[in-house]
């Protein structure tokens, strides 16, 4: 079991460039098959916004790091969106992105089929456009503290977002609970909570760094929403082909919750 200082020091080594030739180009990121990650966790989101229940002012991204795949489908249902990660160097990747610069990133694969799957013959780069304008705010966030912002989020989120972080900041189970609780923190009474993440992963490297994982199955996925204080609406799981093992990480496969916050508070 790691310490949270291990943790530090090893996202120090943290390289958001292989970071995303890990897991955002070829093999993982393959279109040609719904059996593929990348199509999976696309459809999961996609899906899940399309009923339109899911809306709001604002919807806050928990551990971006330096992707924004994540943000595709919920950006035509929130005014704006806040991006956060605990390293300024996946923030400023995101800028790059958000800023259109040279060197940021090429997302379009990722734009056009979630495009193609919502199904309304939306230009790609109008959705781009559309979560450039709406992806207001890049902060630094620390999921372990309380208040992972620093101070609470005014108004709190209509929805959170958060994929492949809490799992990989966390030492144990109970750490991922208390992260969980905290997140939760920046969410209204009755806001929405989608969370994607990884399952049976006790490591992935992203250039030099070497970070641990909590291995979760889904039902510690289940147990840890509850102890949150979060109803469970939805939970699915997907299984990693052999083909997309690529020594990245160890990872079995991957979760999608969605969860609601009560009323009550
Ligand atoms: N204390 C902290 N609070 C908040 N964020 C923090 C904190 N410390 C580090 N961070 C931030 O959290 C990190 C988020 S990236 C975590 C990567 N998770 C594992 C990786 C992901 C992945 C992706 C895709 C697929 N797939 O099959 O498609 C599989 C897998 C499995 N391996 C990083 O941005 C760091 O900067």
């Amino acid at each position: 079991m790691s310490s949270p200082a291990e943790l530090r020091e090893g996202y120090e080594h943290f390289d958001p460039r292989a970071y995303l030739r890990n897991n955002y180009l070829p093999p993982r990121a393959d279109f040609s098959s719904e059996e593929f990650v990348v199509p999976w966790k696309l459809r999961c989101l996609a899906e899940t916004f399309a009923s339109g229940e899911i809306r709001g002012r604002t919807l806050i991204d928990v551990g971006s790091g330096p992707t924004i795949y994540q943000l595709l489908s919920a950006c035509d249902h929130f005014e704006e969106i806040v991006a956060t990660d605990y390293l300024a160097v996946n923030r400023e990747e995101l800028g790059r992105w958000a800023r259109g610069e040279p060197g940021a990133f090429d997302w379009s694969p990722f734009i056009q089929h979630v495009c193609k799957i919502e199904g309304r013959g939306e230009p790609w780069q109008d959705k781009e456009r559309r979560l450039r304008e709406r992806l207001r705010r890049i902060l630094p966030i620390d999921v372990h503290r309380p208040e992972p912002l620093g101070a609470p989020l005014r108004p709190p989120a209509d929805a959170l977002l958060s994929a492949f972080c809490l799992e990989a900041v966390s030492p144990d189970r109970a750490a991922f609970v208390r992260a969980l609780a905290h997140v939760g923190n920046l969410l209204r009474p009755g806001g929405h909570a989608l969370l994607l993440g990884a399952l049976g992963e006790s490591f992935y490297l992203a250039g030099p760094a070497r970070l641990p994982v909590v291995p979760l199955e889904e039902s510690d996925v289940r147990e840890a929403l509850a102890a949150a204080g979060f109803a469970l609406r939805e939970l699915r799981s997907y299984a990693m082909p052999a083909a997309l093992r690529t020594g990245v990480d160890d990872v079995d496969g991957v979760f999608f919750a969605h969860a609601q916050k009560p009323l009550e508070a």
